[in-house]
């Protein structure tokens, strides 16, 4: 079945249905990861967002469940040039076109991928509608693009109750704003009892329960949507417990302690993005998901100075907060998909809880 793919800025790109065959009005963004698809499509910070894949063959070693970063598909949309028709390898458990149909997530294949990633490049990130009806109303599908805006979608992604993974080891509070399950992994195998709380959860009663440590997850959306949860968030920083935060967990600890965000124009989402510590000038090759990121010109230098640079496009990557046991980076130390370099900053979460215990 033929599908289309219309820009906010008049671009149509026609090719085929994949997956659900129901219209999608959503933010189109790129990801240039070769591989990694599924974790890409689990991963809660897509909500909100049709994904473009620049990789132009997707879905060749089909579907691993145990790969998923989330219970399920949380894009909105998704587009490939080529998709696998054929997935082959020893793990696979099933196709993106039946992952996409069984989720009800709508995707178009076919396409120039190469040409609208130039487009969303140069003219920045923008709407766009997946749709099948190959009788569209034009004006009515710009109304609907230019009405479409990601609102607080962390209520949506956010888990319900709060569970835990049992260990030997610190104890951690997880504040799920649309976690990946490689971070509670990532805790877990380092022998962390991990508790997850939901978003709605307040800072009271993780205080509370006394944890070694608190991280604050990544999650979609723009961060000044998240009023409340920057109010728990600050009363999280008046405390003297180590904290370490991904990409919205960064954003929202800057906003709480008084930097602003910034929408970038096409965003950093991708599994290979330099980044530079700033006190040994190392570059670690990263994987990356976001569309917004700490202004450093916002930052009060006696509250938080800038520990991590993008070589690229000098933007923040981190920062390492004065006088706390608080670090946070914009990109993701969990890897899924993405290279492992980082992965280190989880052995230094663990450090700073075991000299803040042994203080
Ligand atoms: N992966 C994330 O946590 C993304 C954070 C935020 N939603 C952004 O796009 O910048």
């Amino acid at each position: 079945m033929k599908a289309f793919l219309i820009l906010e800025d008049g671009h149509v790109f026609t090719g085929r249905s994949i997956g659900s065959t129901r219209e999608a009005v959503s933010e189109i963004v790129f990801n240039t990861s070769m591989t990694g698809y599924l974790e890409v499509l689990t991963d809660p910070s897509y909500a909100g967002q049709a994904v473009v894949m620049t990789y132009p063959l997707i879905g060749n070693y089909g579907i691993c469940y145990e790969d998923m970063e989330s219970e399920r598909p949380w894009v909105d949309g998704f587009i490939v040039r080529e998709l696998s028709r054929m997935p082959s390898n020893f793990r696979c458990e099933d196709t993106i076109q039946n992952f996409l149909e069984k989720n009800d997530i709508p995707g178009i294949c076919g396409i120039d991928t190469r040409a609208l990633t130039k487009i969303l490049r140069e003219s920045g990130t923008m709407n766009g509608m997946i749709t099948t009806n190959e009788n569209y109303d034009m004006d009515e599908v710009m109304k609907k693009l230019k009405a479409y805006s990601t609102g607080d979608e962390v209520s949506k992604v956010t888990c319900r109750e709060k569970s835990v993974l049992p260990g030997a080891g610190y104890k951690v509070a997880l504040l799920d704003l649309g976690a990946k399950r490689n971070i509670a992994r990532s805790l877990n195998e380092r022998g962390c009892e991990v508790t997850i709380y939901p978003s709605f959860t307040t800072a009271e009663e993780i205080i509370a329960s006394n944890p070694d440590g608190i991280m604050l997850s990544n999650g979609p959306g723009d961060p000044k949507a998240c009023a409340q949860v920057i109010k728990e968030i600050r009363k999280l920083y008046e405390t003297d417990i180590p904290i370490f935060a991904i990409c919205l967990g960064h954003q929202l600890m800057a906003l709480a302690t008084g930097a602003d965000t910034f929408k970038l124009k096409y965003g950093h989402r991708g599994g290979n993005h330099p980044v530079k510590d700033m006190e040994t000038g190392r570059v670690y090759i990263s994987s990356q998901n976001h569309g917004y990121a700490v202004n450093p010109e916002s930052l009060d230098p006696k509250v938080a100075v800038p520990a991590f640079t993008n070589v690229n496009d000098g933007t923040n990557e981190g920062l390492k907060y004065v006088g706390k046991n608080i670090f946070t980076v914009q990109y993701h130390p969990e890897a899924c998909p993405g290279p492992q370099d980082s992965s280190y900053l989880f052995d230094r979460f663990l450090k700073m809880m075991e000299e803040k215990k042994n203080a």
